[in-house]
């Protein structure tokens, strides 16, 4: 639905500093109808790849395709009527304050030019969409931050575009308010089959809807993938640290202030066994207990749902012999679970976090 072709954006330097890279060579294919997320530290280029979309910025080199429509190549006429089937909402809302919510919602229809008895036909179905019926005639100031993002979704949706992009949506939302404000947009996702772009520096938010997610960083895509699949392998480092920040994949710092590289004499390893989807309820300590003969001491765990899907870690210290701890790294490893030798802990370490 969305494509992007080796794109790159140049700013001139402020106050004749060096020129800013913001894109540095974006390939990334966004599908029909998924909601995709965008993730990166504050200066990653998230705003500005958001905003070559619909050409609120125009890239230095490279292809911006909206369902196959070059976006690069249009006249000012062709842009407008692009830019009517992909809606946009904001951290600030944007809203009107001189034009109550349901006037707010029908600009974009009067602005087209359509007639009174039309917009009505369109804006109130949204208002009803959105849970907003009953605030029709109030005005952004009598309203809550959730309830003008909600405005703000009804405007965009107003001219029914096929895309929806949201620029750090719920950035200025607590985090309950940001939870509904999610959850309606998880709603339009499925009833409209809408593709949802959605730009945030928060994993919590990825985590809640994305289907798949594009980590960046210094203007580069480093990583992407499915939600699912990035959260429990992250591969690049800033995606780790993205993702202990929600799944707690760090270790309790009592646990790593006693791990050692090196096997210690009388002590025993740490292994963290990781769980993902049907596979979490695996009942695998007590099948390594059984048939290994192995006393596992757990020192640390937390099970996550990640899309609906279970996910979880679990940090243990096993006790037996070198051969009997081989052999259930093994046993795990053909289960299809994973496992990693954290380290080795002294004898008796009693259990941490
Ligand atoms: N109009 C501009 N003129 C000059 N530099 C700009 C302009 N817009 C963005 N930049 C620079 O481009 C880089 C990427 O900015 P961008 O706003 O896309 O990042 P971001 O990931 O959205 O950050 P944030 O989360 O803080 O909004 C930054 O270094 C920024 O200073």
């Amino acid at each position: 639905m969305i494509e992007f072709h080796g794109v790159e954006k140049e700013f001139p330097g402020r106050g004749g500093g060096a020129a800013v890279k913001a894109l540095d060579g974006i390939d990334l294919n966004i599908g029909r109808g998924e909601i995709f997320g965008i993730i990166g530290r504050s200066g990653a280029g998230k705003s500005t790849l958001i905003r070559v979309v619909n050409m609120l910025e125009r890239p230095t080199s490279g292809r911006v395709t909206v369902a196959g429509i070059d976006m690069n190549a249009l006249d000012a006429a062709g842009l407008r009527a692009a830019r009517r089937g992909i809606g946009m909402i904001f951290q600030h809302f944007n809203l009107l304050s001189s034009r109550t919510v349901y006037d707010n919602v029908a600009l974009p229809l009067e602005l087209a030019g359509l007639k009174r008895s039309e917009i009505r036909a369109k804006v109130e179905p949204l208002l009803d969409l959105v849970g907003l019926s009953d605030k029709r005639d109030r005005y952004p100031a009598e309203l809550s931050g959730g309830q003008k993002q909600r405005v703000g979704i009804a405007r965009a949706l107003s001219s029914e575009p096929k895309v929806l992009l949201c620029d750090e949506a719920t950035s200025a939302l607590d985090p309950e308010t940001t939870t509904s404000i999610l959850r309606l947009l998880a709603d339009i996702n499925a009833k409209l089959g809408l593709t949802i772009v959605l730009i945030t520096h928060e994993m919590a938010v990825i985590k809640e809807i994305c289907h798949r997610v594009a980590v960046m960083e210094a203007g580069r895509v480093i990583e992407q993938g499915d939600v699912f699949d990035v959260f429990t392998a992250p591969r690049h480092p800033t995606t780790r640290s993205f993702v202990s920040s929600v799944v707690g994949a760090e270790l309790p710092d009592t646990l790593v202030e006693r791990l050692s590289a090196e096997p210690l004499p009388g002590g025993n390893p740490v292994l963290r066994i990781t769980f993902k989807g049907a596979l979490a309820n695996t009942p695998i300590i007590s099948q390594l207990t059984r048939r290994f003969g192995l006393d596992l001491n757990i020192l640390h765990g937390r099970i996550d749902h990640i899309q609906g899907a279970p996910f979880g870690t679990l940090v243990v210290e096993a006790v037996g012999s070198a051969e009997a701890v081989q052999a259930a790294i093994t046993f795990i490893n053909v289960n299809n679970l994973s496992v990693e030798v954290l380290g080795h802990v002294p004898a008796n370490l009693r259990a941490v976090g």
